[in-house]
């Protein structure tokens, strides 16, 4: 039975972990969803194959583009989609026609937006209201690089204590689930604590109800990747090697 968003808030009830990868291609999605992962993100870090540095370049379009392919291969999975920098910041009719359009286009189940400070607490309220299902995402918001950098927050009083407001602002307004990404370990418990929604961590320890990887991270395929990303494989490495005997074959004959 396909996972639904009730499910995955009962897993929360039932502490049963929520495991969360990226993919940006039906090949990758199509194993992630066979291999039991319970929620796809079509995640705007998909600025890397691209080869941009970071995710603001990314356009909605883009992101559409590969959602499509990922949709194909989801069968079982909770599939959700980032809604790129610049395409829901504007105003609630903005993130209502970018969300809208995603959903409408991609066949995806929800998406998620950045941020939990007073608009974007109204803009996501509004969307619900919509009945477009929304994912939170707080503490390092990627899409803010330029102002806070990718530095862990949540470091000082002042900022511990916004994160936590923010985090019940966010189930307020009717998200289903956010992320947390890249604060202390006790503040994210104390979130996970507080809210009834699950709550999926990224370097934000392991008291969260779920993880989140970026997949080309645990398979190490990234050019580089945060400090808290757990690299399981190498594949930059076999895939390196694979070429290179392939290219000896061929050049000594053999093939
Ligand atoms: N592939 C990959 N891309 C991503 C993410 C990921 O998960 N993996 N997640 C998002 C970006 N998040 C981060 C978070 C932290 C860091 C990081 O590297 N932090 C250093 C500091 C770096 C700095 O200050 O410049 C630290 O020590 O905290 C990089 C990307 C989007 N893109
Ligand atoms: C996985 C996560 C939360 C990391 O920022 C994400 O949003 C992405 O991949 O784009
Ligand atoms: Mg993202």
């Amino acid at each position: 039975m396909a996972i639904t968003i009730q499910k995955l808030i009962q897993y929360k009830q039932q502490q049963r972990p929520i495991v969360v990868l990226t993919a940006w291609d039906y090949l990758i999605a199509q194993l992630l969803d066979d291999s039991g992962v319970d929620l796809i993100l079509v995640g705007d870090s998909m600025a890397a194959v691209w080869g941009y540095q970071n995710t603001l370049p990314i356009s909605l379009e883009e992101m559409i583009y590969h959602a499509k392919a990922v949709r194909r291969g989801v069968k079982q999975a909770l599939m959700v989609v980032d809604l790129p920098f610049m395409t829901y910041q504007e105003s609630v009719t903005q993130a209502m026609r970018s969300a809208g359009k995603v959903l409408k286009e991609t066949g995806a189940t929800a998406v998620k937006l950045e941020g939990g400070y007073p608009q974007m607490i109204d803009t996501i309220s509004r969307l619900v209201q919509a009945g477009i299902p929304v994912m939170g995402h707080v503490g390092l918001t990627p899409q803010s690089v330029n102002q806070i950098g990718l530095r862990q927050q949540g470091k000082t009083e002042e900022s511990r204590d916004r994160i936590l407001q923010e985090a019940i602002a966010l189930e307020q307004a009717g998200v289903f689930s956010m992320i947390l990404e890249h604060i202390p370990a006790d503040l994210a418990f104390k979130i996970t604590q507080k809210v009834s929604v699950p709550t999926i961590g990224i370097g934000a320890g392991s008291h969260c109800d779920g993880q989140v990887l970026v997949t080309s991270d645990l398979l190490g395929l990234s050019e580089k990747q945060p400090p808290f990303a757990k690299v399981y494989t190498n594949l930059r490495e076999t895939i390196t090697q694979a070429v290179g005997e392939f290219s000896k074959e061929v050049r000594e004959g053999k093939f």
